[in-house]
């Protein structure tokens, strides 16, 4: 079934390109869509020539793009595609992106972008908001995750959506001259790939998957015409491999995490200092992903009762509740009168130092934040998860002894007064088994082995995109 929606699709974009395999005809003015995006139009065909060694693209009215032969030794295009569906997306977008400049300097230039949203119109350039709204309702959410989990659906909705915006998509990766592609979002494997290949560019610029999601990922993120899927555990690689991708392709190294978080070396009490944190008092770090969900507000109210020693009058525990992007979150908890040292923060853009300062951490599975806190050594207790591709990440903190898993706010402020009191052996224990699972190399791991697959790559090496003057005017 999957197959016939391949088969289709590609007919399909047959029509919509027209026939010919050399020359392609972008956004030709001859259809309705194409006049939504004016500024994104590009009235002229291509034509690639065929040769091994290099690629050639030029303009019919000799104006606009060409892919010219300039030396091995220049900066290569790539194009990180994400969305903001959550944060975790881009938090990875950005390791890779960090982890390449640390690594190879000017070799790569990096552009990370939504390429979706510059571009595209509904569904697909208002993810962000969709996605807010589905998880929500988080029924919604649920019903949707796995209803799109059969191939033959996904590839259905998929291939509709592809063959109505394959000219506007086409166009987006094309202002950015990538020679590599870097997907870190689920719904952006098939769409970039189907025009990729009706560009007969699919051999020549390298496609990779790189997964963010830590075990029960949605089945979109397997696509086997990719060069290369980085999986972050076993589990996903197992999934991949189920889901028809080769040996060969498949590669685990851990989730992409940011170098400030794997590199940095910090020292607790100097953090402290720097955050105005008391120095003695351990501390609890409160959050819910970047769009601060799940129970914060009635787990915060729960651990000032079990974090203040009502006898002696006097906290035995300082709390921090990182908010992330829920302004009416922050002003809520802002506005009580705390018994415990508290610091309520917005989103931060430096997680590591918080993460560094505190001896454990509270919050809903997202795969980003467990990753960042294994790296930290912090304990966890996960309060919540939004259904598919959240729900795995429980069992594999819990059962690799790095947490434990509650809904209760009640029993999390327990638990949490607990460690910091009568059972600061556990709290060691859990510490030492969160810092065995961290995988603070993996992001220079995959970068290293996209550099690899590229310099396999030769003709790659020596191929550029120019720019002359009437498409300078596209960028
Ligand atoms: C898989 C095919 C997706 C195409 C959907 C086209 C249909 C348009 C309908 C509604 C608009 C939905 C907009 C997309 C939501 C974005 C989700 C996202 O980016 O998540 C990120 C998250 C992670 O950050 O993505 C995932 O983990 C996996 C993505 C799952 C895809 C779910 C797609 C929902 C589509 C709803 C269709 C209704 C289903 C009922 C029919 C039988
Ligand atoms: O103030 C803040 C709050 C959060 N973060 C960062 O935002 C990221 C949050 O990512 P998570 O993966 O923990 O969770 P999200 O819910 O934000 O991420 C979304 O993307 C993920 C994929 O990477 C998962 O699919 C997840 O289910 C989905 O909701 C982390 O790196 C965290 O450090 C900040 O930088 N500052």
């Amino acid at each position: 079934m999957a197959t016939t929606v391949m088969a289709l699709a590609e007919k399909v974009l047959e029509r919509v390109y027209g026939t010919s395999k050399s020359a392609v005809s972008i956004a030709g003015g001859d259809s309705e869509k194409t006049h939504r995006h004016t500024h994104h139009h590009i009235h002229r065909s291509k034509s690639y020539d065929d040769s091994d060694d290099d690629v050639c693209y030029s303009d019919e009215d000799e104006s606009s793009m060409e892919l010219v032969q300039i030396g091995a030794e220049r900066t290569k295009n790539v194009l990180i595609l994400m969305s903001d569906t959550g944060g975790g997306h881009r938090a990875s977008a950005e390791a890779i992106r960090d982890a390449f400049k640390i690594e190879f300097g000017d070799k790569y230039r990096i552009i990370v972008k939504d390429v979706w949203k510059e571009y595209t119109g509904w569904p697909l350039n208002d993810m962000e908001r969709s996605y807010k709204f589905m998880v929500k309702h988080v029924q919604l959410w649920k019903v949707a995750f796995h209803s799109t989990s059969p191939k033959w659906i996904h590839s259905c909705y998929l291939a509709a959506i592809a063959a109505y915006y394959a000219k506007e998509v086409e166009a987006g990766l094309m202002e950015y001259k990538p020679e590599i592609i870097i997907s870190v979002h689920p719904l952006m494997q098939h769409i970039p790939l189907w025009v990729l290949k009706w560009q007969e560019l699919q051999k020549r610029v390298l496609f990779v998957t790189v997964i963010t999601d830590l075990n029960t990922c949605h089945p979109t993120w397997f696509h086997p015409g990719v060069n290369r899927c980085y999986c972050p555990s076993q589990e996903v690689a197992k999934r991949a491999l189920f889901d028809g991708l080769d040996e060969s392709q498949v590669r685990v190294f851990g989730l992409p995490v940011r170098p400030s978080f794997a590199r940095a070396v910090l020292v607790k009490d100097d953090l402290r200092k720097e955050l105005e944190m008391d120095q003695d008092l351990r501390a609890v770090l409160l959050m819910g992903g970047g769009e601060g969900m799940g129970p914060v507000k009635e787990t915060a109210k729960a651990l000032e009762e079990f974090l203040y020693d009502k006898e002696n009058r006097k906290p035995i525990g300082q709390m921090v509740v990182i908010c992330g992007r829920n302004k009416k979150l922050a002003s809520a908890l802002e506005a009580i009168e705390w018994k415990i040292p508290v610091k309520v923060r917005g989103f931060e853009t430096q997680m590591e130092k918080w993460m560094g300062a505190c001896d454990c951490i509270i919050t809903k599975a997202g795969p980003g934040t467990i990753a960042e806190s294994l790296i930290r050594s912090l304990p966890i207790i996960l309060n919540d998860y939004i259904p598919g591709q959240e729900k795995g990440n429980v069992p594999y903190v819990v059962e690799n002894g790095a947490g434990v898993f509650t809904r209760s706010p009640k029993e999390t402020a327990r638990i949490v007064g607990e460690w910091f009191s009568t059972k600061t052996d556990e709290l060691e224990q859990t510490s030492d088994n969160a810092r065995k699972l961290a995988q603070p190399e993996a992001v220079f791991d995959i970068v290293k082995d996209i550099d690899e697959l590229s310099e396999q790559r030769g003709p790659l090496a020596n191929v550029s995109y120019t720019l002359t003057s009437s498409f300078a005017s596209l960028v």
